[in-house]
């Protein structure tokens, strides 16, 4: 397919994103109007700030009975009659017979949406206007931002110029469009219930977002394909961002008597899915990456949902997590394998879709389970060993090697000599994971938001911008699309405020990695050292527990324990008792003593690897101009594998207690006094 793609277009229509002739969404220049814009934000960085104490289910429901607001328990809302609808819609309504009980009320977050008006905002708001605090303002207010006028142009100019495909004057580039998109089982009507447009200027498919009723068009996502290698990939661009892009596609099809739904992370499987079972199906705005909150009200009409996202383990993995935001008892999960393609496959391949929804597992576990219950999952994590591996970076082979990638649920503890450069490595390390997905939570307590950010983005763009502002709008954008937060605090933070914090960056942003740098900023101002290692411990214990309950990445920056200058740093100079590196899944050293060859060169050593046993110390060599950190090409020490970090592993393992430390049977080199010493020999590369 993909050279009958090359011959029908060349190859720069077919990388929409590069070249000078795209715009700054990727758009084709001729649908951007006028000069390069600008966009002013009150926030450049999407910062997390979280009240002070968030508000509980309970405290939910005594207000609503303090102050007589009738309300009814749903799935992950509350639904309640709503003070947003004016008296004539409420007549209507009445007449209708329509249920008036249309505000719902996040269990969370405390975050409401009318659906009636579209008002929405957070509990605070609420109050303020069931308290008659609003100052006569709050419609205007808390009405949900319309769409930027600049956005609601661009959408109405592509959906004027895209139009069906059967509408296409040339036979052969709709049959090409069809091949391009693998829509070929597709019908046209099953295109038009959908309203699915093409735009012939980009190549793309469109997907309207239509307002709820139907009555206007707030948003679009448009297809292209680019070329990959030998294959091709799908490239997805939203208006408005990816970030304020909250289309359900398929919603208008939904009647409000439909009781299942199936969820699925793509526009095309959605329509495969509809086509062949008949089946209420809605497709998730960005695919596997959130589940965001402002959707859940639309789905609580629904008794059952099946996801069915993809035939990986990260999808698996994606609907594991959004379905314990809807409630996991109303939920089911198809599982990815060779005879589970994901829909649109399913269907070219003529399988029984119907068949396959069947097959759907309940995601709902009881605390205590059978193999039965596990025997599908651990199946998923043998046949996708490489994904069960997680995320690699794409930056840092080297850690590759040693940690295989980066895993949910996981405690990783960095520690290294004080300005030795721990925050822009790690900066970096947690940018690339991002760059691939890893929607991630920063904690910068030490350096504010704007110097990390600073880095990040030169790290982002591998130069120096101050030298090129005029690239900066570019690149700005294009950062500003990474699923990126940071937390709003900074200097000294209870521990409370954090976890919660984190918490609420897991509920409303999928994060699945988060970062703290450092621990120390959070151990209060205990003067005694037993009360700052007891401290230590404390907040260790709950990063580690919050790790596992949300399946969510810690890595932790924790100082190292002072130390005579001439001595490498090991496990145990930690700061602090055992706990943290026994806690930890993963413990990586950023060393920056002895055979130091050249200026900037650090040694990355991981030093505990509880995923397979593996570990082994690497080069990296500062980049000046572009902050980042690298291995340096023709670097005489390579990566070394080895055996022990004098301490703790051996104690650990002799303990006999879980962990994988050290138990890798590979060829270790023997434990070495100094294991940087240069030895290509035994290199693993
Ligand atoms: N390998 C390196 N060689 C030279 N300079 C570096 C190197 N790595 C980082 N730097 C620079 O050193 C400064 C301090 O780096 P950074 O803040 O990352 O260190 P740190 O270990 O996090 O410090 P702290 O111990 O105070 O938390 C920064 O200006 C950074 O650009």
């Amino acid at each position: 397919m993909w050279l009958l793609l090359r011959r029908a277009y060349p190859l720069r229509v077919l990388l929409p994103l590069r070249g000078d002739w795209v715009g700054r969404r990727g758009l084709p220049r001729s649908l951007v109007p006028g000069p390069p814009r600008r966009r002013y934000r009150k926030e450049a960085l999407p910062a997390l700030e979280v009240p002070v104490l968030p508000v509980t289910t309970t405290e939910i429901r005594q207000y609503l009975r303090a102050h007589g607001i009738p309300f009814q328990d749903g799935h992950s809302c509350l639904r309640a009659p709503s003070p947003f609808v004016r008296s004539s819609e409420l007549k209507d309504q009445k007449k209708n017979g329509t249920t008036s009980f249309c505000l719902f009320i996040d269990k969370t977050t405390g975050h409401f949406l009318c659906m009636s008006s579209l008002a929405e905002g957070t509990w605070e708001d609420f109050q303020a206007s069931v308290e008659g605090r609003g100052d006569g303002v709050k419609e205007a207010v808390l009405l949900s931002d319309p769409p930027e006028t600049e956005d609601r142009e661009e959408v109405r100019r592509i959906w004027d110029r895209a139009i069906p495909l059967w509408d296409l004057p040339d036979p052969e580039e709709a049959q090409l469009a069809r091949v391009m998109f693998g829509l070929t089982k597709v019908t046209d009507d099953t295109l038009r219930r959908f309203s699915v447009r093409y735009l012939r200027s980009a190549h793309s498919l469109v997907f309207p977002w239509f307002t709820p009723g139907g009555l206007g068009i707030r948003g679009l996502k448009l297809l292209g394909v680019e070329g990959q290698g030998d294959g091709v990939q799908y490239v997805e661009t939203t208006i408005p961002r990816p970030g304020a892009y909250h289309n359900l596609f398929g919603l208008p099809l939904i009647s409000h008597r439909d009781a299942e739904v199936v969820l699925t992370s793509r526009e095309l499987d959605s329509l495969a899915l509809s086509q062949s079972t008949g089946l209420p199906t809605l497709s998730l705005p960005r695919g596997t990456i959130c589940l965001p909150p402002a959707l859940l009200p639309y789905l609580e009409q629904f008794r059952r949902i099946v996801f069915w996202l993809g035939d990986d383990l990260r999808s698996w993995e994606a609907a594991k997590l959004f379905a314990r935001k809807l409630n996991p008892k109303r939920c089911s999960l198809v599982r990815p394998g060779n005879q589970q393609p994901r829909p649109l496959e399913a269907l070219n391949q003529g399988l029984n879709l119907s068949r396959i929804l069947r097959t759907a597992l309940p995601a709902w576990h009881k605390s205590i389970v059978s193999f039965r219950q596990l025997r599908e999952e651990v199946l998923g994590e043998l046949s996708n060993v490489e994904q069960a591996a997680g995320v690699r970076w794409s930056r840092f082979p080297d850690l590759n090697r040693l940690l295989k990638g980066h895993r949910k649920g996981e405690l990783t503890v960095f520690t290294g000599p004080t300005g030795s450069g721990k925050t822009t490595f790690i900066s970096e390390y947690a940018l690339d994971l991002c760059t691939q997905g890893v929607n991630t939570l920063w904690g910068s307590f030490e350096i504010s938001n704007v110097r990390l950010a600073r880095v990040m983005l030169t790290q982002f763009a591998v130069t120096r911008l101050e030298e090129q502002l005029d690239k900066y709008e570019e690149w700005a954008d294009r950062f500003e699309d990474l699923p990126l937060y940071f937390m709003t605090f900074h200097g000294q933070q209870s521990i409370r405020s954090v976890i919660d914090t984190m918490q609420h960056a897991v509920y409303v942003y999928d994060v699945c990695h988060v970062v703290i740098d450092n621990l120390q900023f959070m151990m209060g101002h205990e003067q005694l050292s037993t009360d700052r290692i007891a401290a230590q411990d404390y907040i260790v214990g709950a990063f580690r527990k919050f790790a596992t309950d949300n399946s969510c990445h810690v890595t932790l920056v924790i100082h190292p324990r002072k130390e005579d200058d001439d001595k490498e740093l090991q496990t145990a100079s930690i700061f602090g008792s055992a706990k943290a590196s026994q806690e930890a899944d993963n413990v990586l050293i950023l060393q920056d003593r002895k055979l130091v060859t050249g200026p900037g060169k650090r040694y990355l050593q991981v030093s505990k690897n509880r995923f397979d046993g593996d570990v082994g110390v690497f080069p990296l060599e500062f980049n000046k101009t572009s902050l980042t950190f690298s291995v340096p090409p023709k670097s005489k020490a390579r990566l070394k594998k080895i055996k022990d970090d004098n301490g703790l592993g051996a104690k650990k393992s002799s303990s006999g207690k879980r962990g994988a430390m050290h138990q890798n049977s590979e060829t270790f080199l023997s434990q070495d006094p100094n294991p940087f010493q240069s030895d290509t020999s035994k290199s693993s590369r």
